[in-house]
């Protein structure tokens, strides 16, 4: 059987004060998470509960204080010096200098792809995220959406098996937001990759997952996960449109009785009989 995309044992991260002295953060605390192979997990909790730090430990950004983590069977930091995995974080992170294309093609350009075959991948990158009229671009030109979606088509670049990302679409527009909620289930059924998705979103988590993962702070701690078995065939299987269209994409999904049921079922995960969690959409 092949290597699960991640797993995560019994991790744990504590930040200290700089010289040792002074509190320490327990950002995370005996943390376990397996996501298998083509897999869609969500990581959704109250602000500083440690869903940055989870999915930065996975992409080695970070070094646990204890534990061990995998990507695909191997340790984080081979991973990441393997390519195994494409990243989209909050901050766009382009490159200021170089066009949107360029941008896109950077990753297949160090990984020594040819010159056509950049561009046709770039090409069809660009459509994707709906920014075909802007291949030429600089990132300054385009407003904090568009640069998003840059950054999605640049984690996609290489056909990645595995996919982090942390609120990639927190600065969208609903519209859009939705849109590329659609063509991300689609770039998942297609390239059949695995993700670790952050978000504030009930409803984007649940559209999205086959677990979502509720998270509660102090210490940071897996408090629930809930397993989410929608019907995403005619999603997945729409045809591609650009945002303009995408109030019919993935909206039979978003209306069935079952997407509510889960939605009901993450939240009460995340209340957890208390007060809602602040800093999380409850919509
Ligand atoms: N580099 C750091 N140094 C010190 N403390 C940190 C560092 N990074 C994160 N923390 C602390 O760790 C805890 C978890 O932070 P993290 O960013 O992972 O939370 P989060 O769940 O992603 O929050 P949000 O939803 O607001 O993005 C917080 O208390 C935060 O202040």
């Amino acid at each position: 059987m092949s290597a699960a995309a991640v797993k995560v044992s019994a991790v744990s991260r504590v930040f200290r004060a700089q010289g040792g002295k002074g509190s320490e953060v327990h950002a995370l605390s005996d943390v376990d998470l397996t996501v298998a192979s083509g897999e869609f997990v969500s990581l959704i909790g109250p602000s500083g509960c440690g869903k940055s730090t989870l999915l930065r430990l996975v992409a080695d950004l970070d070094t646990p204080t204890s534990g061990s983590i995998e990507v695909f069977g191997r340790e984080a930091r081979q991973a990441r010096l393997a390519r195994d995995y494409g990243i989209a974080f909050q901050q766009a992170g382009l490159l200021p200098w170089r066009t949107v294309r360029a941008n896109i093609e950077l990753p297949l350009a160090l990984s020594g792809t040819g010159k056509a075959g950049r561009r046709e991948r770039a090409d069809h990158l660009l459509e994707l995220v709906g920014l075909a009229d802007f291949a030429d671009h600089h990132p300054d030109q385009l407003s904090g959406g568009m640069q998003q979606r840059v950054a999605i088509a640049r984690a996609l670049a290489e056909e990645p098996s595995l996919l982090l990302m942390d609120e990639p679409f927190g600065a969208l527009d609903e519209m859009t937001r939705e849109h590329l909620q659609t063509q991300l289930l689609r770039i998942c059924a297609e390239t059949r990759a695995a993700v670790v998705f952050v978000t504030h979103s009930i409803p984007e988590a649940v559209f999205l997952s086959d677990r979502v993962v509720v998270m509660s702070p102090r210490p940071g701690r897996i408090r629930e996960v809930v397993e989410v078995t929608l019907d995403r065939s005619a999603a997945v299987g729409a045809t591609a449109s650009g945002p303009a269209e995408a109030g019919d994409t993935g909206d039979a999904l978003r209306n069935d009785a079952a997407f509510f049921s889960s939605v009901a079922a993450v939240r009460e995960a995340l209340h957890g009989g208390a007060v809602p969690a602040r800093g999380v959409d409850l919509r």
